[in-house]
C-alpha cells in the first residue's frame, strides 16, 4: 500500500489537493483526514460524489497525541480495503515527521511505500506567516520533510512574490521538487521511495484554539460573508482560518477564509451547518453570536 502524505499550513490547499488527486482515479485510493475541531468538513468535502474509502480521525494532532489512533487506522484501512494508494491529509498544524515515525513500526509488516510527501504552500500567506514569527516551526518541519512542494495560488500573487517565496523554501529544503499551482493542479513526478531516512522532527506548541459549531437553521449568505470580513480584519481577534458549509435559502455553501480571501462555492447538497474558526486567544462569544444573528 502506498503512503501520500499531503501537508501544508491550514488553509494552503491540501483539501483542493486530494479532491484533484481522487477525480483522476488512479487506482483504488484511501483517505485519511485528521481535522482540527471535530465536525468533519473536509472528509464531506472530500467524499462528495467520490467511491472513496474516508476514515476521519478525531481532533488531536496525528503526528502527537493520536499516533495510536493513526497507526491503527492504517491497520483497519489495510486489512478492510487493502488500497493501491493511502492519501493522508494531516491537520494544517500536524508535522509529516511525526507521521512517518509513527509509521515506522509498522511499516514492513503492512507492506507500507511511503511514495511521497507533498507539503503546499500558500503562495499569497507563506511570506508573512513565516515574518510573523508565530508559526516558524510547522513551516521548517513541513517544508523539510517535503519531496514535491506545491507553491500554490500562484494566480494571487505576483512573479516577485513568487521568486521570493521559493528562494526562502530554498533555505529549507535543497533537494524537493518546486512546481507552481493554481488550485493544486500539477503532474505529479514519480519518486524514489523513502527508505531509512532519519527524519527531522521538530516539537511544536499545538495550543491553537479552536471554535467549533454544528447549529441548526438556515443563514443569510451576506451576512456570514460579513462575518468572515470581520473576522480577517481582526474585530474578533486573531483569526487565521475558518470554514465551513452553511444552508441558506437557496441550498447548502461551503465557505473559506484564509488570509483575507473569502471564498464561497455552491455544493450540490449537505447534512447540516459546519462552522470552524482556528486562532489564538478570540472572543468566541462574539463570533457564536453574530453567527445566531445571521440566521433567517
Ligand atoms: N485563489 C486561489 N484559491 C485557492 C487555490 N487553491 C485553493 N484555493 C482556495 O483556498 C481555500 C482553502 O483550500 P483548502 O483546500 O480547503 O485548504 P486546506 O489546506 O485543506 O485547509 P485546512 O484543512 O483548513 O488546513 C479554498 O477556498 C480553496 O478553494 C489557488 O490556487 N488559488
Amino acid at each position: 500500500m502506498k503512503i501520500r502524505i499531503v501537508s501544508g499550513f491550514l488553509g494552503a490547499g491540501k483539501t483542493t489537493c486530494i479532491c484533484n488527486m481522487l477525480e483522476r482515479r488512479e487506482g483504488l485510493t484511501g483517505v485519511l483526514v485528521n481535522e482540527f475541531g471535530d465536525i468533519g468538513i473536509d472528509a464531506e468535502l472530500i467524499q462528495r460524489g467520490e467511491a472513496v474509502d474516508m476514515v476521519e480521525l478525531p481532533s488531536g494532532c496525528i503526528c502527537c497525541t493520536l499516533r495510536n489512533d493513526l497507526v491503527q487506522a492504517v491497520e483497519e484501512i489495510k486489512a478492510r480495503v487493502n488500497p493501491e494508494r493511502l492519501i493522508i491529509e494531516p491537520s494544517g498544524l500536524a508535522v509529516p515527521s511525526g507521521i512517518l515515525e509513527a509509521l515506522e513500526p509498522i511499516k514492513e509488516k503492512l507492506g507500507l511505500e511511503i511514495e511521497a510527501i507533498i507539503g503546499i504552500v500558500d503562495a499569497d500567506g507563506f511570506l508573512p506567516n513565516l515574518e510573523s514569527g508565530l508559526f516558524g516551526d510547522f513551516y521548517t518541519d513541513q517544508l523539510a520533510n517535503s519531496d514535491i512542494i506545491l507553491v500554490n495560488k500562484v494566480d494571487l500573487v505576483p512573479p516577485e512574490t513568487l521568486q521570493q517565496v521559493e528562494e526562502k523554501i530554498r533555505e529549507y529544503n535543497q533537494s524537493a521538487v518546486i512546481l507552481h499551482t493554481v488550485n493544486c493542479r500539477a503532474e505529479l513526478p514519480e519518486l524514489a521511495t523513502h527508505d531509512g531516512i532519519d527524519y527531522l522532527h521538530l516539537h511544536f506548541d499545538h495550543e491553537f484554539d479552536s471554535l467549533a459549531l454544528t447549529p441548526e437553521g438556515s443563514y443569510r449568505r451576506d451576512d456570514i460573508e460579513q462575518i468572515l470580513r470581520d473576522a480577517d480584519e481582526g474585530k474578533f481577534g486573531h483569526i487565521y482560518r475558518a470554514k465551513g458549509i452553511f444552508e441558506t435559502a437557496e441550498g447548502y455553501y461551503n465557505f473559506d477564509l484564509v488570509h483575507g480571501q473569502v471564498n464561497f462555492k455552491k455544493l450540490k447538497g449537505g447534512s447540516g451547518n459546519k462552522f470552524i474558526f482556528i486562532g489564538k486567544d478570540f472572543d468566541k462569544k462574539t463570533v457564536e453570536e453574530r453567527l445566531a444573528q445571521a440566521k433567517i
